[in-house]
Formats: C-alpha cells, sequence, structure tokens
C-alpha cells in the first residue's frame, strides 16, 4: 500500500506509538510547536527513531491537511498491508475458543468502517472481514476516523464473502447476524466460544445469502421510535455485548 499523510496530534502520536518504524517523516509548522509541548514530545520521540522532521510552513500543512485539522504537525505514514485471506485460518486457530470475529457486509462510508474499526481494535477481535467489492477500502479517511484501530486489527478484505462464511462456519464458529427486523434480541444469544458477528451496510443491510448463512439474526432493542442505529454504534453495543458475556462468570 502506498504511502499516505497522517495528519493532526492524536493520529501523529498513535502512529508513532504503534510503530514508529512505518513514519517516513515528519513536518510540523514551527510556530505552532513552538508554543505546543505535545508536538514537541512528538518531535523529540521521532528524532529518537531517526525519522527525519522537518519545518513547514502553516500553508504547505493547510494544502497536505485539506479539510482535516493538522494542528501543526503531519507524518507520512506507509500502512503496513492488509491481511491476506489465506491468512485467517491461521487466526481463528491463534484465538481458538475466544475467537471473535466481525464481519461488515458492505459498508460504504469511510467514517463508518473507521468507527467500526476503532470498537474492533478497542475489543482485540481476531479480524475485521469486508468484501473486496462495493465497499470502502483502507483510505486515508478511513484510517484517520479509526484513530489508530486500523493498524491494530487484522482486515481481511475478500473476493467471496458467502465462501468465507462458510469456512468460519466449517472452523466451528457461530455467526450471528445483526438486524432491527428480527424477534431474537442480541441480550438472548450466547456469544461464548468462538463467534462472528455480521453488520450490514448502511443503506441495505446484510444482503440475502449473508443474512441465510447466519445461524442466528438478532436485533439490538431499541425503545424509541428510530428505524436503525447507525452501524457503527450497533458494532460497538453487540462487540462489547459479546465481551459482557465471555468476562461473565460461567
Ligand atoms: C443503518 S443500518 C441499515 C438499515 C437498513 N435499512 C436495514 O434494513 O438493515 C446498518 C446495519 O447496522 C445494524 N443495525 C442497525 N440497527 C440495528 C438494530 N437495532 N439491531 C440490530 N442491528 C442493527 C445492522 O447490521 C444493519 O444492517
Amino acid at each position: 500500500m502506498s504511502e499516505s499523510w497522517i495528519i493532526g496530534i492524536n493520529p501523529v502520536e498513535g502512529a508513532l506509538a504503534n510503530d514508529a518504524s512505518r513514519v517516513r517523516e515528519l513536518l510540523v509548522d514551527i510556530a505552532t510547536a513552538q508554543r505546543n509541548t505535545r508536538i514537541k514530545e512528538l518531535v523529540d520521540q521521532a528524532r529518537a527513531h531517526h525519522i527525519p522532521v522537518h519545518h513547514r510552513p502553516r500553508e504547505q500543512l493547510d494544502k497536505l491537511a485539506g479539510q482535516a485539522r493538522h494542528q501543526g504537525i503531519v507524518a507520512l505514514y506507509e500502512p503496513p498491508p492488509m491481511t491476506h485471506e489465506d491468512e485467517l485460518a491461521g487466526l481463528l486457530e491463534r484465538d481458538g475458543m475466544e475467537t471473535l470475529v466481525l464481519v461488515l457486509d458492505g459498508i460504504t462510508d469511510p467514517h463508518n468502517l473507521g468507527a467500526c474499526l476503532r470498537s474492533a481494535a478497542a475489543a482485540k477481535v481476531t479480524a475485521v472481514i469486508v468484501p473486496k467489492d462495493r465497499a470502502v477500502g483502507l483510505t486515508p479517511v478511513v484510517r484517520r476516523a479509526s484513530a489508530g484501530g486500523a493498524d491494530r486489527v487484522p482486515l481481511v478484505a475478500v473476493t467471496n464473502l458467502a465462501r468465507t462464511l462458510r469456512e468460519l462456519k466449517d472452523a466451528g464458529v457461530w455467526i450471528t447476524g445483526l438486524a432491527g427486523d428480527t424477534e431474537t434480541s442480541v441480550y438472548e444469544v450466547d456469544f461464548r466460544g468462538p463467534v462472528a458477528l455480521v453488520l450490514g451496510s448502511e443503506g441495505e443491510g446484510m444482503r440475502r445469502l449473508t443474512r441465510e448463512l447466519c445461524d442466528f439474526v438478532a436485533k439490538i432493542p431499541m425503545p424509541g421510535a428510530m428505524e436503525s442505529l447507525n452501524v457503527s454504534v450497533a458494532t460497538g453495543v453487540v462487540l462489547f455485548e459479546a465481551l459482557r458475556q465471555r468476562a461473565a462468570k460461567r
């Protein structure tokens, strides 16, 4: 994957903390850097890792950052390669009974995918699986919205999602799809053991075949009169319900 700019104090801090060897250079606005101790610290960290630090006029950073707020600092970053689908079996084997997979069936909004990756990384999932087609890829906006999560969770883009779901079933993973139009509640499903949670796209929800391949389809009950939750919110709710159940005494 090609290098891209990471913009702003938190994202740059995350990149340096996660894998400084992937940070190629730092550009800082000297005027801001002189009054901002966090930027000074990041510059020190970068220098300690022998990463070149260059001073640039604010206008140049404005141009690089586009709409994003750079706060006086940007970093050129080479993202790690995405996990290949052949590596999935190894990840399932590694996590065994603790396997927790997140499947996102066709998310198109980069902010939503970023937010899902952030929650997935926080929940320490085994992998996030997305279809290669008809879904947003790992763009700089996704990476930024994920607040570092994109680099902390194996993201697997698969050619044929239905085939991958069958492979998960064959590996003993129980699959629960999330949809609002069903009777079963997520609070009734047993999420202990190896499980995959499948969420649908913003407009259409899960595709028909994806839904048919689920062992269970469950809803997050909503007392209010809303049609649905945002997909990243639903992802957070169900992931942390699964973690709650797994942490509870058996
Ligand atoms: C914005 S919703 C899609 C709404 C779409 N009109 C539909 O019919 O599914 C995106 C995804 O979030 C999940 N989701 C949203 N609200 C949910 C709820 N109350 N219960 C279960 N899943 C929900 C589902 O996986 C859904 O496919």
